[in-house]
């Protein structure tokens, strides 16, 4: 399997912050979904990958290229900023033609689809634009120029569950074209259970892990049972345990063993991705 992106041994410290030889690859064809809670370094990694943040160490590249050693790759990748780049007093229209130079296959047509399909007019200006209509302004630009990755921080943040969806739906009919490749942040993890093929998991500037998406639900298990299970030995089989008035419910990241322990005294569920994120952020610590 090629890959698109390849994050090789990354470090990178700020004064309260720091991301540990971080490794991992985007594959072809397939939609990888970065997901971390707050503050696990998502950003700052996304924009090392467009060059707008150096890493300390490590490699980066992107179709095998280097993002700071040759910028015009960048031309490939359609990116979504988790941040509001364009002139707020420009309309839609006039940001586009200052974009547009920048890229070599930019598709007026597709460009002029997309504003209708996102109720977005030409005419508007930046600046009254809603928080949600500026992201579909960005996805419309970034879907514009017949990229070969799509690159997206937060998309879905600001986008109300109907759009949300339309989203999704839109994103995974662009891999149908293999040549395509989607990487996407979030921590709306359920967008992610439903069309992701690959999970990269960051948590405090480290990856927990980088695996299939089937992978990680063959992997994890949630364990639910009453509080007499749990002592000190059993509560350290566990990434995470949250305790009620009437239960645990607790995550292991060995399916197998898990089985082999509680089959006869627990109930064992396939956790959703949100449950991962919030054992493991939480760490050994009962919750
Ligand atoms: N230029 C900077 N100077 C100092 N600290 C920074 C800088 N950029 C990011 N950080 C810190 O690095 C950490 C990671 O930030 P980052 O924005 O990458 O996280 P994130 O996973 O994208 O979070 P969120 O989901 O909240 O957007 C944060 O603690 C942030 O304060």
């Amino acid at each position: 399997m090629s890959s698109v992106i390849e994050i090789q041994g990354i470090s990178k410290t700020f004064d309260r912050f720091s991301m540990k030889d971080v490794h991992f690859e985007v594959n072809k064809g397939y939609i990888t979904g970065l997901i971390g809670p707050n503050g696990a370094g998502k950003s700052t990694l996304i924009k090392m990958m467009m060059d707008m943040v150096r890493p300390d160490n490590g490699s980066i590249r992107l179709f095998g290229s280097s993002p700071a050693a040759e910028p015009l790759i960048k031309e490939r990748v359609g990116y979504v900023s988790d941040e509001n780049f364009y002139y707020e007093h420009l309309t839609i229209s006039r940001m586009k033609s200052i974009v547009r130079p920048f890229y070599k296959h930019w598709d007026d047509a597709a460009f002029r689809r997309y504003l209708d399909l996102f109720e977005l007019s030409p005419k508007a200006k930046i600046k009254n634009l809603s928080k949600g209509m500026k992201m579909k302004f960005s996805l419309a630009v970034a879907l514009s120029h017949h990229a070969d990755l799509l690159i997206m921080d937060e998309p879905t943040a600001g986008l109300d569950p109907v759009f949300r969806r339309e989203l999704l739906e839109l994103l995974s009919e662009q891999i149908l074209d293999e040549n395509k490749s989607i990487l996407f942040s979030t921590h709306i993890t359920n967008d992610l259970d439903r069309i992701a093929d690959y999970i990269v998991f960051l948590n405090r500037g480290e990856v927990v892990f980088s695996e299939s998406k089937d992978e990680v639900f063959e992997r994890y298990v949630m364990v639910k049972g009453g509080r007499e299970l749990l002592d000190k030995d059993i509560r350290k089989f566990f990434v995470g345990v949250r305790e009620g008035a009437h239960g645990f419910e607790a995550l292991s990241k060995d399916r197998g063993e898990a089985k082999r322990a509680f089959k006869d005294v627990a109930l064992l569920e396939t956790p959703t991705l949100e449950d991962i994120m919030y054992f493991t952020a939480k760490g050994g610590k009962s919750a």
